[in-house]
């Protein structure tokens, strides 16, 4: 028999005394056929602007896209943040971001855009040190895709696989999101708050297990299964609406 899903309440309001974690696609952005292709809706970048003034400066984006690509999206924002799963961080002057990538990445990077122009609908995201493998439009070609990144780790010492929402993606190994919600827990504005993180994909459940254990609030967007989160939000615009109805006016 199948197990049943947990029933999860929606979060509370948002109270000033939080630490405020948002991942960004598929939880403030909804999706795209490509990573490109995403749309930043100008009330939310106001509502950004707002909780991060209400929290007093307690809240980051939590993303497995670049810092850089973050800032372009949200400009003029730009807000504390962890970019690459975890990799990169920014929290005022302080920033941490990881080494140069291998040559056997600029490789693997031709050879996959060669195979990615034989598979159309698929795409091929160059995030720098990480290499992102996407099917949402063509999710016939997610298996191609998959393997194709599997025979590639061997040649990258270092780093690893990330499974996510019709994407594989070949990253370093070291921090995750979880990893950097503690980080900047330990950090003003964010030390000696309440932890909550908001998010939807694999690599959130990171984050959830860190707010979890610090009696945060861990916040699950969709019905994803299994997931460690205690509150959910059914999608995107439901996280764009706690947002706008906590915050004055
Ligand atoms: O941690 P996140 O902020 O949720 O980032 C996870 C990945 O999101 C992006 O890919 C996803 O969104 C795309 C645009 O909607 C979509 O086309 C793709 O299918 C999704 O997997 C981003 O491109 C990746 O770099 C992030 O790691």
């Amino acid at each position: 028999m199948a197990a049943e899903s947990p029933t999860r309440p929606p979060p509370p309001s948002i109270d000033r005394a939080w630490a405020l974690f948002l991942d960004v696609d598929g939880t403030l952005l909804s999706f795209a056929t490509e990573p490109s292709a995403v749309v930043v809706d100008p009330a939310l970048r106001d509502s950004l602007e707002h909780a991060h003034r209400h929290l007093d400066g307690a809240l980051a984006l939590i993303s497995g896209r670049p810092l850089a690509t973050l800032d372009r999206l949200f400009a003029p924002l730009q807000l504390p943040a962890a970019g690459l799963h975890g990799l990169e961080r920014r929290n005022g002057d302080r920033q941490s971001a990881p080494a140069a990538a291998p040559d056997a990445l600029h490789r693997i990077r031709t050879e996959a855009e060669a195979l990615s122009a034989r598979l159309p609908g698929t795409v091929v995201e160059d995030k720098a040190v990480a290499l992102g493998l996407h099917w949402r439009a063509a999710p016939q070609h997610g298996p191609q895709l998959r393997a194709f990144a599997e025979a590639a780790l061997p040649r990258l010492p270092g780093y690893r696989l990330q499974p996510g929402d019709h994407v594989v993606e070949l990253r370093p190994t070291g921090a995750d999101k979880g990893d950097a919600i503690a980080a900047l827990l330990e950090q003003p504005p964010f030390r000696g708050r309440t932890p909550v993180f908001v998010g939807d994909d694999l690599t959130d459940e990171h984050g959830f297990a860190v707010v979890n254990a610090r009696h945060g609030f861990s916040v699950l967007v969709g019905t994803r299964e299994p997931s460690a989160a205690h509150y959910t939000l059914p999608d995107v615009a439901a996280v764009h609406a706690w947002l706008e109805d906590a915050l004055p006016a």
